[in-house]
């Protein structure tokens, strides 16, 4: 079944230039120029029930403003999009009731109160029996190991700690659809680590469909299958993260290792010299002359081992953004 479904989505924002100095401001009293930024256009996409799909895009995409709009922050300027059937800016409360968002750089819960005093006030705010509430805080505090730290006030929790109190809150009313944006921004490893292990079992568990943004590939690769880009406000990609290469890049990598130290100009014959230390080294090859240079490489140079790669996903990723830039339409 179809979660969210999104078709042609757009949002325009208008807005005035200002220039600088009592002359200018005087003059755009009586005659400003109004300036429109396209920031999402005419996106489409379907996600199923239960996916968990990355949405990625350079700063300024469009991944906010489109986010907004599923979640009924904002009013689209054209096209349509439901969230488990209901439009998602009519606000209706059967919709709040199952959806959730967690945004990693911001504070949902009460800063100076302990965390479990938020979690009561969720509580009333989504109509959790109390039977069903004490279960739910049972198992989320439980998996995500903070039991002991629910009477701890919330601005002396560590950054992780607070991520994950964070996240229980958006959970307790057992939303079926949640949006989390940046949820392990500026944390260490191993939380970030953690929060993601959490998320995978509870997706597994509970059929939670996820929308979600974060800067770290590690996140994405480790939890979505699906992936899908925007750029300058229109969807560039959909898809496996690990086939974004083969879209856009027509190279690959050969690693190379040797019997004996080889010059670092012969190795520049066969393809552009990534790294190189003599014995080692890795060179960017054209997919075309893939096989006739490997051919070559074995038969003129004394080889050990080759290791034939995709170039990183985060340099695949790079290069499909530089394929737009920025729009600033005038309108009037
Ligand atoms: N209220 C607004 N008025 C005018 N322009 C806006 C407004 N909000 C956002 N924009 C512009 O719309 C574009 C998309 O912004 P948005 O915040 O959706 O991007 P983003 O992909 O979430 O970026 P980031 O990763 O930096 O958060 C940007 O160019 C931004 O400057």
């Amino acid at each position: 079944m179809i979660a969210i479904q999104v078709d042609q989505l757009s949002k325009s924002y208008a807005y005035y230039t200002k220039e600088a100095g009592l002359k200018h401001s005087l003059r755009n009293l009586f005659r400003r120029e109004r300036l429109e930024k396209e920031a999402v256009k005419g996106i489409s996409f379907a996600i199923e029930e239960g996916e968990m799909v990355g949405f990625l895009g350079p700063n300024g995409a469009g991944k906010t403003t489109t986010l907004k709009m599923l979640a009924g922050i904002l009013h689209p300027s054209s096209g349509s999009a439901t969230v488990l059937g209901h439009v998602p800016w009519e606000r209706s409360k059967r919709l709040k009731m199952q959806f959730s968002i967690v945004m990693g750089q911001k504070n949902q819960l009460w800063w100076d109160l302990p965390a479990n005093e938020s979690f009561l006030l969720n509580r009333y705010m989504y109509e959790i029996e109390e039977h069903a509430y004490r279960r739910t805080l049972d198992e989320l505090t439980e998996l995500l190991d903070v039991k002991e730290l629910l009477g701890v006030q919330v601005r002396k929790l560590s950054l992780g700690e607070r991520m994950k109190m964070e996240l229980i809150a958006a959970l307790l009313h057992r939303p079926k659809v949640v949006f989390l944006d940046e949820p392990t921004i500026g944390l260490d490893f191993m939380s970030q680590k953690k929060i993601r292990d959490f998320l995978k079992y509870y997706n597994q568990e509970t059929n939670l469909t996820v929308i979600l943004t974060s800067h770290y590939m590690n996140d994405i690769e480790d939890l979505c299958k699906r992936s899908i880009i925007i750029n300058n406000g229109r969807l560039v990609y959909d898809g496996e993260l690990r086939s974004v290469n083969e879209i856009v890049s027509e190279k690959k990598l050969l690693k190379l290792k040797f019997h004996q130290s080889v010059a670092r100009e012969q190795l520049a014959r066969f393809g552009t010299v990534k790294e190189y230390e003599g014995v080692q080294g890795t060179i960017e090859v054209d997919r075309e002359q893939l096989k006739t240079n490997t051919a070559k490489i074995l038969e003129q140079l004394p080889v050990l081992d080759l290791n034939i790669e995709d170039i990183p996903i985060e340099e695949g990723i790079a290069r499909l953004y530089r394929k737009g830039g920025t729009e600033h339409e005038r309108v009037g």
